[in-house]
């Protein structure tokens, strides 16, 4: 356990930065190995005065850098699905950011592959199972003390959308947390999805329907719905309720210091989710890295993002239709066994 596992980062936007810094800095165990970005400049300025690190511009080169071990998936969504088959055919562990991949037939392949080699390899970056509300409210579900849950009332706003972001990405982008969130939480699939639109925000960008309003139907009979706004202008605010039969808990209020005087209070509100769930991604990565040296995969599944990917692909079509559209879902492979009520 001396020697410092080597990662290779493919992706050198704003997570693969912050994760490269984490990774150098944060975590224990750990040493960047290799980065790559087709922005060979972005790839540079990342590593910056990390000596160790070699920069390429082709995620291939990268995974066969001397020294690589692991490898840490921060390049856009539609990039995932061939890092990834090219980490499983090395035999190399991953950590890869959400989504798994945007598309599901995508994320079937990927399901497959690792399937075939009969043991996992990769953890999704579903970081919210590491932040400690989040944990503190699944332990509240599973004890049981407050009957079973009967709804999830959840809402998800960002500052402002990142340029191209398009209304599907409400969905497949930013709701893939709740989707996670709520199959997690509950121990449940979800089985259809329905999404009404509010009248849009003049603050969004011209063709964009934000906010959104999101409804989900599980297997056990439990209701989920999410609102969506991304553009809202002030503040990155995360909240979930849960509703059960003998009580409700409620997550997302915790605003650090609240400030009184002058007949008003108030407290600084996180303006994104590196600052919101900045605990959360350095539990996630030192949880990667330490099982990853222990010879362990653990965390979220290549099953949990293909679900994900799944109903959120269901999620886009009922936008686009206006109707409920059921969720359809491959039988699940035994690797991936069943865990949760
Ligand atoms: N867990 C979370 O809360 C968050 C997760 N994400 C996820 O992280 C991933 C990256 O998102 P951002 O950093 O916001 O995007 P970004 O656009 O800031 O950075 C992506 C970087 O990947 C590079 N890139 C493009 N194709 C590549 C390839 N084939 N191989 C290697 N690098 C490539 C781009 O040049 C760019 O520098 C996405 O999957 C996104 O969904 C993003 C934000 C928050
Ligand atoms: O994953 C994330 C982004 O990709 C997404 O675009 C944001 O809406 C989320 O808040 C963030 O956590």
């Amino acid at each position: 356990m001396a020697d410092l596992l080597g990662v290779a980062v493919l992706g050198a936007g704003h997570m693969g930065a912050d994760h490269i810094r984490r990774l150098d800095r944060v975590v224990s165990g750990a040493r960047v190995a290799a980065v790559a970005d087709p922005d060979a400049a972005r790839a540079r300025e990342a590593v910056a005065g990390i000596g160790t690190a070699t920069v390429h511009t082709d995620a291939q080169a990268a995974l066969e850098a001397p020294g690589v071990e692991a490898v840490l998936i921060a390049s856009p969504g539609p990039a995932h699905e061939e890092a990834l088959l090219a980490a499983f055919a090395r035999g190399l562990p991953v950590l890869c950011e959400k989504p798994l991949t945007p598309d599901p037939a995508g994320a079937l392949r990927v399901l497959e592959a690792e399937a075939r080699r009969g043991r996992r390899l990769a953890q999704i970056g579903f970081m919210r199972r590491y932040d400690a509300e989040y944990r503190g409210l699944k332990a509240l579900l599973d004890d049981g003390r407050l009957g079973r849950p009967l709804m999830l009332h959840c809402m998800h706003r960002n500052v402002s959308s990142p340029p191209d972001f398009t209304s599907a990405m409400l969905i497949d982008s930013s709701v893939s947390h709740e989707i996670d969130a709520a199959r997690w939480l509950l121990g449940q699939e979800l089985t259809a999805v329905t999404v009404l639109r509010p009248r849009v925000s003049s603050g969004a960008p011209q063709g964009l329907q934000d906010p959104q309003f999101v409804v989900f139907e599980t297997e056990g009979g439990a209701l989920v719905d999410v609102e969506i706004f991304v553009n809202c202008g002030f503040g990155y605010q995360v909240r979930c309720e849960a509703v059960c039969e003998a009580g409700s808990a409620r997550i997302g209020d915790d605003h650090g210091m609240l400030v009184t005087a002058r007949g008003a209070a108030w407290a600084d509100v996180p303006q994104d989710y590196l600052v919101r769930f900045a605990d959360a991604y350095d539990r996630e990565v030192q949880a990667w890295v330490d099982a990853t040296r222990r010879g362990e995969v653990t965390g979220p599944t290549v099953w949990d993002g293909y679900a994900a990917s799944v109903v959120a692909d269901a999620g886009v079509r009922a936008l686009e239709s206006g109707t409920r559209t059921a969720v359809e879902l491959a039988p699940r492979p035994d690797l991936y066994a069943r865990t949760g009520r």
